[in-house]
C-alpha cells in the first residue's frame, strides 16, 4: 500500500483511495513511469498514433533550456537598451496562457517592460492595448506554434500597420511554420524557433512561456530550476519512492472516473492565474470521445474549475474534488484564510481534497515546480482515462464554422427568451455544470459581475459553474466542452464592441471575427446536441451581467 506523498495533504472518499492503490500497483507493473520518459507512445493507445510520440519533448526542456537562461536575459537586456517600455505579447492558448500566468504572478518588474497580453478579438480589448502603448516604444511578440492561428495573425496584420518597423517584432513558433517565412520577409528583431514536440498547453517552460517571461524581468532561472527538481522527482521509477505528480494524476483520473470530475482549484495570491493555464492543460488534455471498438463511443473528461467564488459546503455536489494550492508563509489574506478553512469544512463532509503548498520565498521555483507537475499528473490521468492527452481533435470543428459564419456573414443565433433559460438553466445539478462564455473585452469589473452570476447558478442548482472569455477559451476549455462528457449547459453572452477595427488584409474587421467566432461555437455546440443559449449583452457589459444575474435568479 502506498500512501499520500508528502509533500501533498488528500481526504479522498471512501473506496477511491483503495483504487488509487489499485492504480499504482498497475502503474508500476506496466512501466508507466519508465515508458513516459523513454516517450512510449504506447502508454496513450496503439502505436503511432499522431501528435503523441513528437509531443512529450515538455519533459526535460527545463534541463535544456536552463543553459540558455542567460541569453534570454541577455536578449531582454538588449530590448530594454533599445527603449522599449512595453510587451505586448499576441497569442492563443498555450501560446499566451503561461505569460499571462507570469505577468498577472509577479506583476511590473521595475526597470523592465509592462508586459501586456491580447488573447481576444474583440475590437476594445484590441484598443485597450493600443491605448496604453506606444508602437515606438513597443515590441509585439508574436506567439503560434502552428503559425497558422487566426486571431494572432489578425493581430499581427492589425500592429504591424501602426508600427511597420520589423525590429519591434519577435516571433516565437515552430521551424518551418509560416511566421518563420513572416519574420523573414518583415525582418523581425528575432525568431525563437520551440522544439516542434512540444504542444501548446505543455510549453509553458519552454520558448513561449520563457521569452515573455525574460522580457518583462520575471525570474526565469528560477522557474526552471524549480521544473528541473520537479522534473527530477517525477524520475523515479520504483513506486515505493513518493511520486507526487504520478500519485496525482492517478488519484484525479481514478476520482473522475467514479463521477468525481469537476476538478475545482482553490488558489491564494498571487498565483491565482494559474487556474487560466491548468484549465487549458486539464480540458484540452482529458476531455475526449473514445473511438472503442468493443464498447462503442466513450466521453471522458475531468473539468477544471477556476475562479469559481467559494460558496457554503451545501451547495457543492458530490461530482466535485477540490485542490488547494496553499501560501505556506507569510501573511495569508483574507481569502487565503477562508480557502483553507473552507477545504476543511469539505473535507470534513466527506467531499475528496488536495491540498498542495507553496511558498511566496520561493515563488518562481514553486511556479516551475507547479508548472511541470500539472503537465506530467495531467500525462498519467491521460492513461488512465485510455485517451490521449496531447492532442485536441474537437478545436477545429468551432474553428470550420467560424470559417463558414465569416465567409456566409451568417446572422447571430436569436436571443434566449425566459423559459429557454429557465430550462438551460433549472435542470443543471450534478453531473451537468454550466459554462459561461463571454465574448466581450477582459476586465476585472466584468470577472467581478462575472462572480456573482456563478455563485447564483450554482447556490440555486449545486451545479458546478465555469467561465471563459471567447475567443480565449475556444483553444482550451473549448475541446471538453464538445470531446467530453455531454454534461455542459452553455451560455453564451455576446458584447458587440466598436466596428470598424481592422484587420489589413481582410475583408472582415475584429467585431466581424469575434462574431463568426460567437455564431460558430453555438452551431458546434448545438451540433453535438448539447444545450446552448445565446444572450446578447447591452451597451455597458457590466451592467448588462448584473442584470442577468437577476434575471437568473428570478427564474431559478
Ligand atoms: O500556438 P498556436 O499554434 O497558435 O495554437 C494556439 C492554440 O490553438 C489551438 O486552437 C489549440 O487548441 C491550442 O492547444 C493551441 O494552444
Amino acid at each position: 500500500m502506498t500512501a499520500v506523498p508528502e509533500t501533498l495533504t488528500a481526504h479522498l472518499p471512501d473506496g477511491v483511495a483503495e483504487a488509487v492503490d489499485a492504480r499504482l500497483l498497475v502503474a508500476a507493473e506496466d512501466d508507466i513511469v519508465a515508458r513516459i520518459w523513454r516517450r512510449d507512445d504506447t502508454v496513450w493507445g496503439p502505436a503511432g498514433q499522431p501528435e503523441v510520440a513528437d509531443r512529450l519533448g515538455w519533459l526535460d526542456i527545463a534541463d535544456r533550456l536552463l543553459p540558455e537562461a542567460d541569453d534570454l536575459i541577455a536578449f531582454a537586456d538588449e530590448v530594454r537598451d533599445a527603449g522599449i517600455l512595453d510587451v505586448v505579447l499576441l497569442g492563443m492558448g498555450g501560446s499566451s496562457l503561461a505569460p499571462e500566468v507570469l505577468r498577472r504572478t509577479f506583476g511590473f518588474q521595475a526597470g523592465y517592460p509592462h508586459l501586456h497580453v491580447l488573447d481576444s478579438t474583440d475590437a476594445q480589448a484590441v484598443l485597450d492595448v493600443e491605448a496604453v502603448t506606444d508602437p515606438d516604444t513597443t515590441l509585439y511578440v508574436v506567439a503560434t506554434k502552428s503559425g497558422g492561428t487566426i486571431e494572432t495573425l489578425s493581430a499581427f496584420a492589425h500592429f504591424h500597420a501602426l508600427q511597420p518597423d520589423g525590429t519591434h517584432f519577435v516571433a516565437i513558433t515552430d521551424p518551418g511554420s509560416k511566421l518563420v517565412d513572416l519574420a523573414t520577409e518583415h525582418g523581425f528583431r528575432r525568431t525563437f524557433l520551440n522544439d516542434p514536440d512540444i504542444g501548446g498547453r505543455y510549453s509553458a517552460l519552454s520558448y513561449f512561456g520563457l521569452v515573455p517571461g525574460a522580457l518583462m524581468g520575471a525570474n526565469i532561472r528560477g522557474l526552471l530550476q524549480g521544473a528541473g527538481i520537479a522534473a527530477a522527482a517525477a524520475r523515479p521509477i520504483d513506486t515505493r519512492v513518493e511520486h507526487a505528480a504520478l500519485w496525482l494524476g492517478a488519484a484525479l483520473g481514478e476520482l473522475s472516473a467514479r463521477g468525481r470530475d469537476k476538478l475545482t482549484f482553490l488558489i491564494d495570491e498571487p498565483l491565482q492565474s494559474f487556474g487560466l493555464w491548468v484549465e487549458q492543460l486539464v480540458a484540452e488534455s482529458t476531455g475526449k470521445t473514445n473511438e472503442h471498438p468493443e464498447h462503442g463511443e466513450n466521453a471522458v473528461g475531468i473539468l477544471p474549475v477556476a475562479d469559481e467564488p467559494l460558496g457554503a459546503v451545501a451547495g457543492y455536489g458530490q461530482d466535485r474534488v477540490f485542490v488547494h494550492l496553499e501560501r505556506s508563509d507569510g501573511e495569508p489574506s483574507e481569502g487565503d484564510l477562508a480557502r483553507a478553512a473552507l477545504m476543511t469544512e469539505l473535507a470534513a463532509a466527506g467531499h475528496a481534497t488536495i491540498t498542495t503548498r507553496f511558498s511566496p520565498a520561493s515563488l518562481a521555483e514553486d511556479l516551475g515546480g507547479l508548472f511541470f507537475t500539472a503537465e506530467f499528473a495531467t500525462a498519467v490521468a491521460g492513461w488512465v482515462l485510455g485517451i490521449n492527452p496531447f492532442d485536441q481533435p474537437n478545436v477545429q470543428e468551432a474553428k470550420d464554422n467560424t470559417a463558414k459564419a465569416l465567409e456566409a456573414r451568417t446572422p447571430a443565433q436569436p436571443d434566449a427568451h425566459d423559459h429557454e433559460l429557465q430550462e438551460l438553466l433549472a435542470a443543471a445539478g450534478p453531473p451537468s455544470y454550466v459554462a459561461i462564455m463571454a465574448y466581450v473585452a477582459p476586465s476585472e469589473q466584468f470577472d467581478a459581475a462575472i462572480a456573482e452570476l456563478r455563485a447564483a447558478i450554482r447556490d440555486a442548482t449545486q451545479a458546478t459553474t465555469t467561465f471563459g472569455y471567447g475567443p480565449r477559451f475556444l483553444h482550451s476549455t473549448g475541446q471538453l466542452h464538445k470531446g467530453g462528457p455531454k454534461h455542459g449547459r452553455f451560455l453564451q453572452l455576446v458584447h458587440g464592441a466598436a466596428a470598424g477595427v481592422e484587420i489589413p488584409g481582410q475583408d472582415y474587421d475584429f467585431e466581424t471575427l469575434k462574431a463568426a467566432q460567437a455564431i460558430g461555437d453555438l452551431e458546434t455546440l448545438r451540433h453535438h446536441g448539447l444545450p446552448a443559449e445565446r444572450v446578447t449583452l447591452g451597451e455597458d457589459p457590466v451592467a448588462a451581467v448584473k442584470h442577468l444575474t437577476t434575471r437568473v435568479q428570478g427564474l431559478l
